[in-house]
């Protein structure tokens, strides 16, 4: 197993992309901190992922927390140590991408997404990385960025600054924390059918246009980006940081 004795936070990780990673994490050993938002909805979902985890042995707790509010890492941090002991994986997950225009952008769903996917996680990777830290022993931090972090979206302006700047995050971190044995990389997923853009590809000419974009001629699931991550964050990876992987089915490459 390749995350065996090793506990990892994994925030949004009541459903989705944070789900699947979080499940696998458990498979391969890991004890698991599934972040949520706290909503009631958040809070079954991963009382339903915790169950799924103790049916074949694994440990995971929930913890609800605004990923938006500064204070949340170090809530997810205390609840891993008093819980498990200690921080050995970080993976910042938690996102929104609720699409809008650019001219009429609201100013309250703009900061609503910058606060979400970008603030909360600074503050997030900052409290993970300190107990690293002091435990000595290293660590890897994962930042779910995306495809979107190397191109534009006309509907994605407030959105797409976010997953560049974890994409930069990640990069500076790690210069930051390599001195600690911390390694921080990041992934950039694709197109991945989940709840984050039902709506967008409710539209059958988009969806078609998105998939046709791949050359593996399907969008993501979940667990295509579980893989990767668990790769980042085992030790097959241990010379690997700063690096960005892109899980994007072939998307990214293929203009003509
Ligand atoms: N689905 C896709 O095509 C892609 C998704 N991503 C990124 O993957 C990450 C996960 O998204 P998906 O699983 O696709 O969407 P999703 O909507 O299924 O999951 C988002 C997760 O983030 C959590 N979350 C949202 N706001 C939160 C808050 N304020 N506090 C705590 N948790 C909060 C949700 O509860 C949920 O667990 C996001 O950061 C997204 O930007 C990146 C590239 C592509
Ligand atoms: C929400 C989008 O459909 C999704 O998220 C991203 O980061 C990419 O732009 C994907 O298409």
């Amino acid at each position: 197993m390749l995350l065996a004795d090793k506990t990892v936070i994994v925030t949004g990780a009541s459903r989705g992309i944070g789900r699947a990673v979080a499940l696998e994490c458990a498979h391969q050993g890991a004890r698991v901190v599934i972040g949520h938002s706290g909503s009631a909805q958040g809070r079954t979902a991963a009382f339903s992922l915790m169950e799924e985890i103790s049916g074949f042995g694994g440990h995971g707790i929930e913890v609800g927390s605004d990923a938006a509010d500064l204070d949340t890492g170090g809530r997810l941090v205390a609840a891993a140590l008093d819980a498990f002991g200690s921080v050995d994986v970080f993976v910042n997950n938690a996102g929104i991408c609720p699409f809008h225009s650019f001219l009429d952008m609201p100013r309250e769903t703009y900061l609503r997404t910058v606060d979400t996917n970008l603030n909360g996680a600074y503050f997030a990777v900052q409290a993970a990385a300190n107990q690293m830290k002091k435990q000595g022993n290293g660590g890897a931090i994962i930042a779910v960025s995306s495809i979107s972090a190397l191109v534009g979206g006309g509907m994605q302006t407030h959105y797409t600054p976010t997953k560049a700047g974890l994409h930069s995050l990640m990069q500076s971190c790690a210069i930051a924390l390599g001195p600690y044995g911390i390694r921080c990389n990041t992934v950039l997923p694709g197109t991945i059918a989940t709840d984050i853009n039902q709506e967008d590809l409710a539209d059958e000419e988009k969806r078609a246009y998105m998939i046709r974009r791949t050359t593996l001629g399907r969008l993501g699931a979940p667990e295509d980006i579980a893989g990767p991550v668990v790769f980042l964050a085992s030790d097959m990876a241990r010379y690997v940081t700063g690096a960005a992987l892109l899980v994007d089915g072939g998307m990214f490459v293929n203009l003509q």
